[in-house]
């Protein structure tokens, strides 16, 4: 069974030294936007030091020459996975999968559906879909999978019907994970990590209700139990 993701969603590299210096195991850890943007690709190479795997989530969307050139120079840090948002289309993805896959080609790429802080009012009206949430959330599985990406970010709640129309072997990854005392935040399709296994989910994101615990490995342990049963 996977490991737990964690989200090291933290300001700068003395934060995330705090705080994996109290774990005394091999994490797989995602590093986002806020901690990238601040430290640089060598908070990669840093934490890929210490042992730990790699989920690089700066969840790229832009022209396909773009986001092709970016995701070369992401192929080259050697990470578990990356990803892009499956809004940004086919011909984008495409590219995306081919500039990485030719300098990490057992990296994982994959694409994020609908955020998991999305209602389906959010989708219906501000995005002004035909399609409902999960309906939405199938159709861009199917666009990443045609693309040649190997899975989707999606809410632990679809993850069933993913594998149904995508395949068993098409990656679930799934944020919005909360333990049922956690506040949710601003995440709207919350789950639990033991409802997540029993959803189908291949790999659960867990930051806030970690990071922000006052025993982040005691509630690591406690998630890592409740997900892998
Ligand atoms: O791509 C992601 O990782 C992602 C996609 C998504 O739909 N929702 C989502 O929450 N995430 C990320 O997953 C993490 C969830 O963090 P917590 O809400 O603190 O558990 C954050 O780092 C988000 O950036």
């Amino acid at each position: 069974m996977n490991r737990p993701i964690i989200a090291l969603d933290f300001e700068n590299r003395e934060q995330v030294e705090q705080f994996l210096n109290r774990f005394d195991e091999s994490l797989f850890v995602k590093v986002g936007m806020e901690l990238f943007y601040a430290e640089g690709p060598q908070i990669v190479q840093e934490i890929h030091a210490r042992g730990h795997d790699i989920f690089l989530d700066l969840k790229l969307y832009d022209i396909p020459n773009t986001v092709g050139r970016a995701m070369s120079v992401l192929g080259g840090l050697n990470v578990a996975m990356t990803n892009v948002h499956a809004h940004g289309g086919v011909a984008m993805m495409k590219r995306a999968a081919e500039s990485f896959k030719d300098k990490n080609p057992d990296g994982k790429l994959i694409a994020v559906t609908q955020l998991t802080s999305m209602n389906e009012l959010n989708v219906s009206d501000e995005q002004q879909s035909k399609l409902s949430l999960d309906d939405s959330v199938e159709h861009l599985a199917r666009l990443t999978l045609s693309a040649g990406l190997d899975g989707v970010v999606s809410s632990p709640l679809e993850s069933k019907r993913i594998h149904e129309t995508c395949g068993d072997d098409f990656l679930t990854v799934t944020p919005g994970i909360r333990l049922s005392e956690d506040s949710v935040d601003d995440q709207v399709r919350v789950v639990t990590p033991d409802e997540s296994r029993a959803l189908g989910t291949d790999y659960i994101v867990v930051g806030r209700s970690i990071t922000t615990s006052e025993d982040p490995v005691g509630k690591y342990k406690v998630v890592k139990s409740l997900w892998q049963g």
